[in-house]
């Protein structure tokens, strides 16, 4: 045999090396993009760390090393045992006057020679806490390091290992290897073996994936936080450990009112506050008290359908004359309830050009028994703790993906003291991974509902027993329940309300503008005669979700709906004049700025723009891929002068830090949107300035918010500096004027490439007539790329000038000794919203002094 032949004669044959680390310095972990999590074959992989400080040890040299040292002791202290030999063995070879954590030292140290790993993966393996916190954040994305590791040989998964190691490790200078292995828990070396790990490598104790949600959550670590300002809210201990840990050190007002009614009073809560108050937590901390409760008590074990159930709302066995009635009204509204449905996988948030809002809302509730394809689980056994039979106890539905990734984030942080696990269910990643997640039978699951009704239908194990499920969140809920968007949601309520009822059941329902009363369409107003108020919208909403008669109405909006700490200011101008003012904004005040638009199209257009004139944009759009869509979102979380150009798909909940300002491209067609939009700046309490950009097609949607928001149309101008303006249009026109070019080309390119395609699959003659740009020959095209080239040296020469000139004041700038220059501020020395204020200051000392000059002459007079 081939290995027999090498096999040098008389020799012992060749074993793999067997090498251990000495720590030098700590294992760190490395930052991913968490768009890599949702990569196909990339299901086994949950963080990376590193260890750039340590010195590698060939255990077999230092064990023969540390016999040799052993033996030559032995000799010198010979005579010495033999007097002692008496005295008994243990006490001869100095044993007894070794610590024990030396002993266990040899020990592991003998046993780890024999090739015994067990002894110190189990001595690595993290406190409990720990692991099931690692093992929660493990669901985030679906896999575990271990299983990265148990994997060797999928080849696969490999490579892109070590593509991500290149991307991301970080650039060290060591030149010693660097494992991709979670870290020791002790000092003691870890034996690295070349062949697979015979028994289970350790978890990795933590996992830090790193998203815009890291920032908010990143904490204090100020574990002495005087934490009082929570007490008699029945916040859980491992809860408040973990507000302490995050820094949170009091809570929110919606948190200290929402908190006592949810956890103690065991009521359902309807909750309204501004945009950036914590109501996530207000949510997740009672959800969280009440798992921990049912993993005390998990007896308390919801009985079959066959169980004659008490509800108010579970419905009494349908009349002739109701299923009569209902069929009527089916047939007079084909819209109605299940008619219409969402698209390819059911997310609402992919209808980023029909944004319904609130005028929109066509009425109906949860027809109760209706379709549900739902075959439950046979009557259950009672559920055990970590068993197979854990049951599904919290759900969160989001409106949209990103928010589900976000809401997971926060639970998981507060919740990283229980063994509570979390799971995301949302479309655009990968299903197979989700079911995967599902089998580790996750306590709470944050989802769209899209995604969740296909994984329903699909009869996924976790999902067939629902009726265990204790809590039910309704994120962003007036959204949700939007006709038109949520068939889905529909079916999911509809099927809570009736074979998957639980009396004990909890729901939450919150939103910034739950409570916001708009008008009806006139069309509608006609028929109706009335305006929507705070408490009918309420009325609607509750019926529409089924909550039980008397809920907790937790309401602080202002009547204006948006925070305090917002700067409203306005640009008023031409529609094609946007983009000059939108250039201008974000040259003179870099910063986070999100830029909101109402279509995709737009969306793609400014996007070409602001790329050609060298701003750093990523664009966020329904069109996008889902992995895009977060790495957009991450990477404009990770930089300071940038900018997201986005459609209202990320108007709602997120929550990026230190969004400075938010640009209303286009206005929103309805005032809940307007909010929202607005609210991803000036958060938890931070000022934040938010500019509309209103054009002739904008006035109409302008006024009508802000009458429904009771707010005062004057708002302030947003003040320019005119003279600035013509180097300004020089260069938008110029990158307008490249971006047309590019992208007719492109459009031709694509349009004339399907025809040929088609063509040839079809084996026919193309017909010349069916291509665009036919008439162009090759010499125009050479000669268009040769203009763009030219326009874009003209382009990029532009842009090395500054714009923002300190301009003279004088005509004679050495007059008076001295160069004297106007102050006109440099791009990114004042902020626009400081710039605002200090605007709006001046306009009132100037008010205020007119006011008393024209007093002073009425006085005279
Ligand atoms: N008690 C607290 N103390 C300090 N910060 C908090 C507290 N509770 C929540 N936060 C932080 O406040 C920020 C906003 O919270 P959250 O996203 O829950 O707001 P929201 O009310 O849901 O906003 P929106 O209406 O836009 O969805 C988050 O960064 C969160 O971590």
């Amino acid at each position: 045999m081939k290995s027999k032949k090498m096999k040098p004669h008389g020799k012992r044959p060749i074993k793999p090396a067997k090498r251990s680390i000495h720590l030098k310095g700590k294992w760190k972990s490395v930052e991913l993009d968490p768009g890599l999590f949702s990569d196909e074959g990339m299901e086994g992989l949950v963080c990376f760390e590193e260890l750039t400080s340590y010195r590698l040890v060939d255990t077999e040299k230092a064990a023969a090393r540390a016999a040799k040292e052993q033996d030559r002791e032995h000799k010198k202290k010979a005579p010495k045992r033999k007097a002692t030999e008496e005295k008994g063995d243990a006490e001869a070879t100095g044993e007894a006057t070794e610590t024990p954590k030396k002993k266990a030292k040899k020990k592991k140290m003998k046993k780890s020679t024999e090739g015994e790993e067990k002894a110190a993966d189990e001595a690595a393996q993290p406190e409990r806490n720990e692991e099931t916190k690692s093992e929660a954040v493990e669901d985030s994305v679906g896999s575990s390091q271990q299983d990265l590791l148990s994997k060797p040989t999928n080849k696969n998964n490999k490579k892109k290992a070590k593509k991500m190691k290149k991307e991301h490790v970080n650039e060290s200078t060591s030149t010693e290897e660097q494992p991709v292995h979670g870290p020791p828990s002790q000092d003691q070396p870890v034996e690295l073996s070349e062949k697979a790990p015979k028994s289970k490598p350790a978890k990795p104790p933590k996992m830090q994936i790193k998203n815009w949600t890291s920032a908010a959550l990143s904490g204090c670590e100020d574990t002495n936080a005087d934490m009082r300002a929570w007490k008699d809210l029945y916040v859980p201990a491992p809860v408040l450990k973990a507000l302490s840990s995050l820094g949170f050190s009091s809570p929110t007002p919606i948190q200290a009112l929402a908190l006592p009614s949810a956890i103690r009073d065991r009521m359902d809560i309807l909750g309204a506050a501004e945009t950036g108050s914590g109501k996530t937590l207000a949510f997740a901390i009672p959800m969280i008290h009440n798992i921990l409760e049912w993993k005390e008590h998990p007896d308390q074990t919801v009985k079959s359908d066959t169980t004659k159930i008490e509800s108010l709302y579970l419905p009494d066995k349908p009349t002739e004359a109701d299923k009569e009635a209902e069929n009527e009204a089916e047939d007079d509204d084909p819209e109605s309830a299940g008619a219409v449905v969402g698209d390819s996988d059911g997310d609402p948030d992919d209808n980023d050009d029909d944004e319904g809002g609130a005028d929109d809302i066509k009425l109906g509730c949860v027809q109760v028994g209706a379709k549900a394809p739902f075959d439950p689980a046979p009557l259950e056994e009672t559920p055990s703790v970590g068993s197979q039979n854990q049951p599904l106890l919290g759900l969160v539905l989001t409106p949209t993906r990103e928010l589900a990734v976000q809401v997971k984030h926060h639970i998981d942080a507060v919740a990283k003291f229980t063994n509570i696990k979390t799971a995301i269910v949302v479309g655009g990643m990968s299903q197979h991974k989700q079911r995967r997640l599902l089998k580790r039978r996750p306590e709470i699951i944050v989802a769209t509902p899209g995604r969740l009704w296909d994984l329903v239908k699909e009869k996924d194990p976790h999902l067939q027993n629902l009726r265990q499920l204790r809590c039910l969140v309704i994120d962003e809920a007036d959204r949700m329940v939007e006709r038109g968007h949520f068939a889905e949601l529909e079916s999911i309520l509809e099927a809570l309300h009736t074979v998957h009822f639980n009396p004990k059941r909890q729901m939450f329902i919150f939103s910034a503008t739950l409570t916001l009363a708009y008008t009806l369409p006139t069309r509608l107003l006609q028929k109706k005669k009335k305006r929507v108020d705070k408490r009918s919208k309420l009325e609607i909403l509750m019926e529409k979700v089924g909550i039980r008669a008397k809920p907790k109405v937790i309401d602080l909006t202002r009547k204006e709906a948006t925070v305090e700490s917002l700067t409203e200011t306005r640009i008023h101008c031409q529609k094609d004049d946007k983009d000059y003012f939108l250039y201008y904004f974000l040259l003179q005040h870099p910063g986070r700025t999100m830029v909101f638009a109402n279509s995709i199209d737009c969306i793609k257009r400014l996007k070409s723009i602001l790329t050609i004139l060298d701003c750093t944009a990523f664009s966020l759009h329904a069109n996008m891929q889902q992995k895009q869509r977060l790495r957009s979102l991450e990477r404009f979380a990770d930089r300071e002068s940038v900018v997201l150009l986005t459609t209202d798909v990320a108007a709602r909940g997120l929550d990026i830090p230190d969004v400075q300002q938010v640009i209303h491209y286009q206005i929103p067609r309805t005032s809940e949107t307007y909010v929202h939009r607005s609210g991803r700046t000036a958060r938890a309490t931070k000022e934040g300035l938010c500019l509309l950009l209103i054009g002739p097609d904008d006035v109409l949607n302008f006024k009508k918010i802000f009458k429904t928001l009771g707010k005062d149309e004057d708002l302030p101008m947003f003040p320019i500096e005119t003279e600035c303006m013509e180097a300004i249009k020089e260069r938008v026109d110029l990158a307008r004027n490249i971006e047309s070019i590019e992208y007719h080309n492109c459009k031709e390119k694509k349009h004339n490439s399907w025809f040929r395609q088609a063509a040839e699959a079809l084996e026919v003659d193309l017909d010349e007539d069916l291509l665009l740009g036919k008439s162009k020959d090759e010499h125009a095209d050479v000669h268009q790329q040769r203009m763009v080239k030219g326009m874009k040296a003209h382009l990029k020469h532009l842009i090395s000038q500054p714009v923002f000139k300190k301009t003279m004041k004088t005509k004679y700038p050495t007059q008076m000794g001295k160069l004297s220059f106007k102050q006109t501020a440099l791009a990114g020395t004042q902020s626009a919203l400081s710039k605002v204020l200090m605007q709006q200051s001046k306009q009132k000392v100037n008010g205020s002094s007119q006011s008393k000059r024209k007093q002073r002459k009425e006085k005279k007079k």
